[in-house]
């Protein structure tokens, strides 16, 4: 049985005590949500050690949102595995388009930061996902495919989250349809060794679409950004039907 991942990506807003803010508001809401849902925060840096504080014993998970692929050495500003996990953090994304587009991050480092993280005991949330020209160029199954194969690379499957985020949808309220998002879902499964890896949807995820986004039989969970800023706005998406 495959596992649903609600998983919030806060990128860089927040100081530590708006996110603590954030979780005094937002753990009373999420009382009663259903069993088997894992709720994750991504968080800046900076925010990760109060959060795991406050998150104790709670049953939200805490996320960062990179990794160095190496355990030390003179690489400013990144941060390496142990400094994530001796905080208590579960999760980290890696490889999504933002860093792809803006950091200089390729399929050959995303493939060295998910081992990293796996060697640390934490979970990679894999991003990937096309643009609107390749779309438009019906290159999506393509693109996908070329990521996966590359990304994965001797990358242990049973610790694993997938992210499908087409970059046209990210941020620009432009969501993918559902039924869409269930197809290209579908496809990044059959490139899969292990069928229970969980694969989310992101890309303009927000309390109006979240039903019918997780009524498809293929997708397991989303990566919110934007929405997962406010903690009614969250919680209302984790709480879904
Ligand atoms: O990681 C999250 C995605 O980039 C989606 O962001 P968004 O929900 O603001 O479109």
């Amino acid at each position: 049985m495959r596992k649903i991942i609600l998983a919030g990506n806060w990128k860089m807003y927040k100081t530590q005590a708006e996110s603590v803010e954030f979780v005094q508001k937002f753990k009373p809401e999420i009382e009663d949500t259903a069993e088997g849902r894992e709720i994750v925060l991504c968080t800046p840096f900076t925010s990760l050690t109060a959060m795991s504080k406050i998150l104790h014993g709670s049953k939200i998970r805490l996320g960062a949102q990179n990794i160095h692929w190496e355990d030390q050495g003179a690489y400013t500003g990144e941060i390496a595995g142990n400094m994530l996990t001796e905080i208590g953090v579960n999760y980290v994304i890696i490889g999504h388009s933002e860093r792809r587009q803006y950091f200089g991050e390729t399929d050959e480092t995303v493939n060295l930061r998910l081992k990293a993280a796996q060697r640390h005991g934490m979970i990679p949330i894999l991003c990937v996902g096309e643009t609107k020209q390749q779309r438009d160029a019906r290159q999506t199954e393509n693109v996908i495919i070329n990521q996966l194969q590359q990304d994965l690379v001797d990358i242990d499957q049973n610790n694993l989250v997938i992210a499908y985020e087409p970059i046209w949808a990210i941020g620009t309220g432009d969501t993918c349809e559902s039924v869409e998002a269930n197809r290209v879902i579908g496809i990044i499964r059959k490139q899969l060794t292990n069928q229970n890896v969980p694969i989310q949807y992101g890309g303009s995820v927000k309390p109006n679409n979240i039903d019918e986004i997780m009524a498809q039989p293929e997708i397991d969970g989303v990566l919110v950004g934007g929405a997962s800023l406010e903690a009614d706005s969250f919680a209302r998406i984790v709480n879904y039907q």
